[in-house]
Order: C-alpha cells, then structure tokens, then sequence
C-alpha cells in the first residue's frame, strides 16, 4: 500500500492496555517527536525484518517494562499525516507481567475508556478511541412480536447481562413513549441500545443502525449518539467511511443471508473488506460468541449476533 505520493506507509504497532477494572493506559508522547505532546497509546515502529507482535513485545518492554502475555487485534488503521503516512496496527493487551512505569520518562495514566475523549490524541487515533470504548460483542435481539409484550421482552434483554443491546422494531408499532421508557430504563442500567428503523423520535440519545439499503439511500450522517451500518461490498464501506459512521457491521461471514440472497463472504473475503477502512467493524452471519478470537484474527472488533451467551 503506498500513499498519494508513492511512499510506503510506516509501519506502527500500538497496544491498549486494559487492566482487571477496565482502565486502560495512556502514554504521553515526547514534545520533540511526530505529535509531541498528545497523549498515545504506547508502542513504536515496526524493524525491518521484524514480525508486528515482537515489535509490539519489543517496545512494551522498552517503554514501559513490561512482558506482554496474551494480545488480540483490535483495528488497524492507516492515516496520512501531512508529512508521512502510518499504518496503525493495535492490539488489546489483557495480560502481562511487570508494573508499567515511562521508562523513558514519558507521563502514563490509567484511565477509563469512557474518559478516552477528554484527552488529546494524534487524528489517526480517532477510531482506535472507538474501538476501545466499543464493546466485544453486540447482541441482536429476536424481532419484538406483538406491541403489548414489548415491556416484558424489553425488561428480560435488558437483563442479559450485555452492555450493547440491537433492536428491530421494523414490523412492531410502538409509541414513542414505549420507546423512550427503553431508553430511559437502559441509560439507568448502563446499557446502550441500538435501534434499526425506529419512528421519527424527538430525541437523539440512542444509536442508530442502518441497513445496506437505507446506507446507500442516505446523504448525511443522522442525528443519533452513534451511527453504525451493515456492508457486504467495497461501495457500502466507502459510503460508511465517508458519512463518518462510528462503526460498521460487515458480513455475512458464514451463512448465506435469506434476507438479501447474498452468499457468505468467508474469512478471508471479510478480512480483505475490513482492510479497506479505518472503522472499526463487527463480524456477522452464523457466528456466536466462541467466534471471537477468530473474527479479531481476521481484522474485527467483534461479534454481532443473536447467539451471544448472557
Ligand atoms: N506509538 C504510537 N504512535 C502513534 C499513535 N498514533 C499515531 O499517530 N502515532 C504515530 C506517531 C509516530 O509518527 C508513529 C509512531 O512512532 P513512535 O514515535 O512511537 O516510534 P518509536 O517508539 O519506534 O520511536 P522512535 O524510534 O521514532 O524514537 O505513529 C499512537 O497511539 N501510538
Ligand atoms: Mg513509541
């Protein structure tokens, strides 16, 4: 991959950290160097003839003194600065030994994800913060059947223990107090839900899903908390990435789709598509939560379906 001008990319590898309560570290970046003095996550460039794990193994111990244990991937991103381009490649770390300390005298904080935006970061880290606030998996909830048992279906998927929960109300009317009273009752239990093809609401603090078809139908990003959208071709991921949607749904990854009549992708259909953003993107299609690990190989952030265990 080369840039407008014909030069290769550098190759960066960067870790979010996450220790047992979910904070993750933040390092800040010498004054003199390329953005000096945002905060970052730590990491550095790839050598020559290096693999991008031990590169990432290699300056987690040079920075901050630790010994990295198990890293999945998280997104990777490419960006062009005004004088060089990067490629990003980030893990999520889980397990390590050692206490990070700035080996190189650089500040380091443990924050929480939610506090991501309240620090000044490099304009290539703009979807590494969402893929680190987004969570593994998204649950799909089972269409809503009848107006009348939505309260009780509602209070019961809320209960499910996931903090991202996706709705489809297409073919249930409910009024717009019903849908405020599921919001409301998600906020208080610190679920977030996403709605696909909801009313007109007078609100704007839910998220918003898309369908393939609505995507290419719409011009300017709506007015929601956040706008995600499912894609089966390049076409629909530069419609994504070019309205500025916070994240993406690609597949299906291994069943054919009865809905669209579209043929599954496969793996590595589905990593040569997620390749071409810089959005971070969930698997679906005939996957389940013990799909994770694989889908996070093959470039996702993770899992959306209606088979993720509660
Ligand atoms: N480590 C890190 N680098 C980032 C982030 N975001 C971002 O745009 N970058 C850019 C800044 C730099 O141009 C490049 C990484 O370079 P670096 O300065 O960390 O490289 P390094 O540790 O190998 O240090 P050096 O050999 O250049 O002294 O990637 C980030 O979150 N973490
Ligand atoms: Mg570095």
């Amino acid at each position: 991959m080369e840039d407008e001008l014909g030069r290769k990319p550098i190759e960066v590898v960067a870790a979010v950290i996450r220790d047992d309560d979910g904070n993750i570290l933040i390092a800040k970046r010498p004054q003199d160097k390329h953005q000096g003095g945002k905060w970052e996550f730590p990491g550095g460039k790839v050598e020559a003839g290096e693999s991008r794990r031990a590169a990432l193994s290699r300056e987690l111990f040079e920075e901050l003194g630790i010994d990295v244990g198990h890293s999945a991937r998280l997104i990777s991103v490419y960006h062009e600065y005004e004088n060089k381009s990067i490629y990003l490649d980030v893990y999520e770390i889980t397990q390590w030994s050692g206490t990070a300390t700035g080996k190189e005298g650089q500040p380091v904080q443990w924050i929480r994800p939610a506090s991501l935006n309240d620090f000044e970061f490099p304009e290539a880290n703009k979807p590494i913060i969402e893929a680190a606030i987004l969570p593994k998996f998204i649950k799909i909830l089972k269409p809503v059947v009848t107006a009348e048992s939505f309260e009780a279906q509602a209070l019961a998927s809320l209960a499910s223990g996931q903090s991202f929960l996706m709705h489809n109300f297409e073919d249930t009317e409910l009024t717009h107090e019903q849908l405020s009273w599921l919001l409301d009752t998600a906020a208080s239990r610190n679920v977030e839900v996403i709605l696909q093809s909801p009313p007109p609401l007078v609100r704007h603090d839910f998220n918003l899903h898309l369908s393939a078809d609505e995507l290419l139908k719409t011009q300017v990003k709506p007015q929601a908390k956040r706008v995600s959208a499912t894609c089966y071709s390049p076409g629909e991921l530069f419609k994504a990435q070019r309205l500025g949607l916070d994240f993406i749904f690609i597949g299906p990854v291994l069943m054919n789709s009865v809905v669209n009549v579209q043929q599954a992708l496969g793996w590595p259909s589905f990593q040569s598509l997620v390749g071409r953003v810089n959005i971070p993107v969930y698997a679906i299609g005939g996957l389940s939560d013990k799909d994770l690990e694989l889908s996070r190989e093959y470039g996702a952030q993770g899992i959306a379906s209606t088979s993720i265990a509660d």
